[in-house]
């Protein structure tokens, strides 16, 4: 089986003391592989990435980045180590270029302007048309490009190890497959290890290489997402 690249391991996490929202979750993501989290509205999904990143802190369990605890270390230094985080609402700044837009994701390198010249220049073959709108507002790009900035600049740090939260929310079908075919390219062609939360079932079990079913906050079911395709309408269609 390839390495995990993030685990957690019994994680009970929550919002408030005594109120967990998950409990005792366990989660692998492996090298090169989409892994899926899937389940109900308000199971604890988005909680699960965001205590993996780091904005809540575990009650109990660890977080693990290729075998080494990053529970407690601060969120910045989890994105020099490799993790990278990209929310369910778009962060883009709509003002500012699309170019300007990507140059904030490398300003931990800013002082090595080839290498950062080199990473603009990666993100431009990956994403064409960014490419061609590089000089304009990213606020006048469709809802699929306004992702493709969003994930270019967290590309620009060069992670391991993406968390991708509900990639597709408010995108039209054909924006959401650009997307979907965009992360299956990360993780193949790029090799980078992908944990996703989404409420597109089928479309995450196309992409997904492994998958975990959440139920009540914890883990209810778990397997490659070919063995899934056939338990989908026992599981989440009515
Ligand atoms: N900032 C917060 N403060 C308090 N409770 C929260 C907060 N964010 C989420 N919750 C609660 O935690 C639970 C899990 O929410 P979460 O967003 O992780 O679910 P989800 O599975 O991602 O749902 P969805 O698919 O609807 O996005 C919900 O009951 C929600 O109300």
């Amino acid at each position: 089986m390839t390495d995990a690249v993030l685990e957690l391991t019994d994680l009970d996490v929550g919002y408030y003391r005594d109120l967990n929202i998950l409990s005792d979750l366990n989660v692998v993501a492996r090298r090169g592989q989409v892994t899926a989290i899937l389940g109900a509205n308000g199971v604890g999904k988005s909680t699960a990435l965001k205590a993996a990143f780091g904005f809540l802190a575990p009650f109990k369990g660890d977080v693990l980045l290729e075998g080494e605890s990053v529970r407690d270390v601060p969120t910045h230094e989890k994105i020099l180590k490799g993790l990278a985080y990209i929310p369910q609402q778009p962060g883009v700044f709509r003002d500012m270029t699309v170019e300007e837009n990507l140059l904030l994701g490398g300003w931990t390198f800013r002082g090595d302007r080839a290498q950062v010249r080199r990473k603009l220049e990666a993100n431009y073959q990956r994403f064409p048309a960014l490419r061609d709108k590089r000089r304009q507002a990213t606020g006048e790009l469709s809802g699929g490009q306004q992702r493709m900035v969003e994930i270019g600049r967290t590309l620009m740090a060069e992670p391991k190890m993406l968390l991708v939260d509900e990639p597709t929310a408010g995108l039209s079908k054909m924006l959401a497959n650009e997307v979907y075919v965009m992360l299956t390219d990360l993780a193949v062609k790029d090799g980078l290890t992908i944990l996703l939360v989404d409420q597109e079932i089928r479309q995450a079990l196309k992409i997904a290489d492994y998958v975990y079913v959440l139920e009540l906050g914890r883990n209810k079911y778990e397997g490659p997402a070919s063995e899934f395709k056939d338990l989908e309408k026992a599981f989440w269609v009515a």
